[in-house]
């Protein structure tokens, strides 16, 4: 037995060094064939695995060479004993890599004062996590072992930790299927898409990016079928991930390297992905090849992952993209942030329509799962416009139905959703995981919507299995212009403006970020979460004494008030220690009024670094 176990031993030494299963489910071996069904294909996907759990047998605590399988059998194995590959330098506290329903750090060093926490080692445990993970969650059909998808973005760590991530993967006994270039959203697809050509559908999914962050930041975000991992889903991994950092060996590391490099395939998902999005316009007008033929579109992917907008998507669909920039891949992102609310960003785009006198301007972000657009008058279709306009095309099919929102939309949105357009506007929380959710609970309870949409840029339909894809709603306006080409009421992009007609928009609108000191002696050794939780609740209680200030009557975030013909939010960001305070007003007078009645309720918060709202007030 001894001599058959150890010529498979690549997952075996990952069942030894980092797993731990339930005795129960332990499979039934026939006394004298336990060596063969082991190593026969997949060991790990044959068993059960389990989080930690006190009543687990755990393989550390046994003997280094030796797999108790309760009193059925016991497996050897020619694994390395145990001896930590990792040095106390290299300690690194995974659960700081928590970003909300991502994960992010620093991979790049060279930066002061931001040193490297999301290393190739600890990339390589959180992949060997998430695939735990997956084991759990998904039983491998008998034909074929469980596979995931691996993209990344235009960062210049991308492909360090594409080859560390796969190696995590690998070492668990699961596929790996690398992708390359690729978007947010084509991750999450290609967990949907049959297509056995293309190895699809995959199991679990894991885009690498860090989003619009600098470039020397990176992350992860992960995928099923039934979309992207929590909160609580991602904090289990980490915790998981630490305890399978800590019992690496040298000798695991390197059999983690030969199992991916015995096991990674690489597949052009993006033309599938691509070829669904032309596809989709294609219907909406008609079954017409090239329904925008003679429209000129720019596209600015910002030397991010959304370049393939423009040759793949646009051009086949007839449209002309000259004057497209920033098309090229380049993770120091040398013109500017890819980011939709970015102001140089939307500078960028604007001048780049003016200057080609082009239809329609589509920006993205690096991953690809924001977006917005500029009219061929050079105005900004974003933040509380762009969800106008979602909500216009999106009411249009499904008239009545719920747009839910992020915290930060104008009152302005509010009337012009509900008076203009007759649905029903719900503002709920920040972050695109949340107001997803809501949408998604809100049709489970019977109230019918159909997006989900965020100030950010990132948005989600119902008919697009909620999935916050830039591309797609960008998809969504072309579908607009190219079924008023077909049926004769084309005039360009104004067809899309027109549908924002009668929004209102506040004079002034501003977003200041209040910094918390972390090691200010006045958080008395608290959180900043608790300090900042201190400062709202304050604040409400002093604005709740001012006859001019209304307090919100139906609000899920912060401390949200109207007055002075404008309104303020003061909240928790929601990953770091900063409290945003966004205000809109008829006029930059009416605007300080409302700053002033908030910095009278924080200043005596010394731990807030309250300058800018100061400077704003006394400008
Ligand atoms: O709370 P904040 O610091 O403003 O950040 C909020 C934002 O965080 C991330 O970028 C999420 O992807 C967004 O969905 C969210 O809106």
């Amino acid at each position: 037995m001894m001599a058959a176990i150890s010529g498979s031993c690549t997952q075996n030494v990952f069942l030894a060094q980092h797993c731990q299963w339930s005795r129960q489910s332990l499979p039934r071996f026939p006394s004298d064939s336990c060596a063969l069904s082991i190593h026969s294909t997949h060991p790990l996907q044959g068993w059960m695995l389990a989080w930690p759990d006190k009543s687990f047998v755990q393989s550390q605590t046994l003997a280094p060479h030796k797999i108790d399988l309760g009193n059925r059998a016991s497996i050897y194995c020619n694994a390395a004993q145990f001896r930590s590959a990792i040095s106390s330098s290299e300690k690194v506290d995974f659960l700081k890599l928590q970003n909300g329903s991502d994960i992010r750090g620093v991979a790049v060093a060279g930066v002061v004062r931001e040193p490297v926490n999301l290393t190739e080692p600890a990339t390589e445990a959180i992949a060997a996590a998430f695939a735990e993970w997956l084991l759990e969650k998904k039983k491998p059909a008998e034909s074929r072992r469980l596979r995931v998808s691996i993209g990344h973005d235009s960062r210049i760590s991308a492909q360090k930790l594409q080859d560390a991530v796969s190696r995590g993967i690998a070492s668990a006994g699961v596929e790996v299927i690398q992708y390359g270039l690729a978007s947010t959203p084509a991750m999450f697809n290609s967990t949907l898409t049959e297509d056995e050509n293309f190895l699809c559908p995959v199991d679990g999914s894991i885009m690498i990016t860090a989003s619009h962050l600098p470039y020397n930041r990176n992350g992860f975000k992960f995928f099923t079928n039934t979309g992207g991992l929590g909160k609580a889903d991602i904090k289990d991994i980490l915790e998981h991930a630490a305890n399978i950092y800590e019992k690496f060996t040298d000798e695991s590391l390197k059999k983690s390297e030969q199992a991916a490099n015995a096991a990674v395939r690489k597949v052009d998902y993006m033309a599938v992905y691509t070829s669904d999005l032309v596809a989709a316009v294609r219907k909406a007008a008609g079954n017409i090849e090239k329904p925008l033929e003679g429209f000129h579109v720019i596209v600015d992917a910002g030397n991010g992952a959304g370049g393939f907008f423009a040759g793949k998507v646009l051009e086949p669909l007839g449209a002309i993209t000259i004057g497209s920039q920033f098309l090229e891949p380049d993770g120091m992102f040398p013109n500017h942030i890819p980011n939709p609310e970015d102001k140089a960003a939307m500078k960028a785009i604007t001048q780049a329509v003016l200057q080609n006198k082009a239809d329609l301007g589509i920006i993205f972000d690096t991953d690809v799962d924001r977006s917005a657009a500029v009219d061929s008058t050079g105005h900004e279709i974003n933040r509380n416009r762009l969800i106008a306009l979602m909500s216009a095309l999106v009411l249009e099919e499904h008239p009545g139905t719920t747009i839910v929102t992020d915290c930060v939309t104008s009152d302005g949105l509010t009337a012009f959703i509900e008076k203009k357009l007759g649905g029903k506007h719900h503002r709920f929380k920040r972050g695109y995981k949340n107001v997803i959710d809501e949408a998604v609970r809100l049709n489970s309870i019977g109230e019918e919507s159909h997006l989900a949409i965020e100030t950010s840029g990132h948005g989600a339909l119902k008919e697009n299995h909620w999935l916050d894809d830039g591309a797609y709603l960008m998809v969504k306006l072309l579908n607009k212009l190219a079924s008023a080409r077909a049926s004769g009421s084309d005039s360009g992009s104004k067809v899309l403006t027109n549908l924002i007609e009668g929004l209102e928009e506040a004079a002034v609108a501003v977003e200041l970020r209040l910094k918390i000191d972390q090691n200010h002696a006045d958080l008395k050794g608290g959180s900043f979460r608790d300090y900042g939780e201190a400062v709202l609740k304050h604040l409400e209680n002093t604005t709740s004494s001012d006859p001019k200030l209304q307090k919100a009557p139906i609000n899920y975030e912060g401390v949200r008030v109207s007055g002075h013909g404008g309104w303020f939010l003061l909240r928790l960001s929601l990953h770091d220690p900063v409290l945003p305070l966004n205000i809109e007003a008829p006029s930059n007078e009416d605007a300080v009024k409302l700053g002033l009645a908030v910095l009278a309720a924080v200043k005596e918060f010394a731990a807030l670094e309250i300058s800018a709202l100061d400077k704003f007030v006394h400008q």
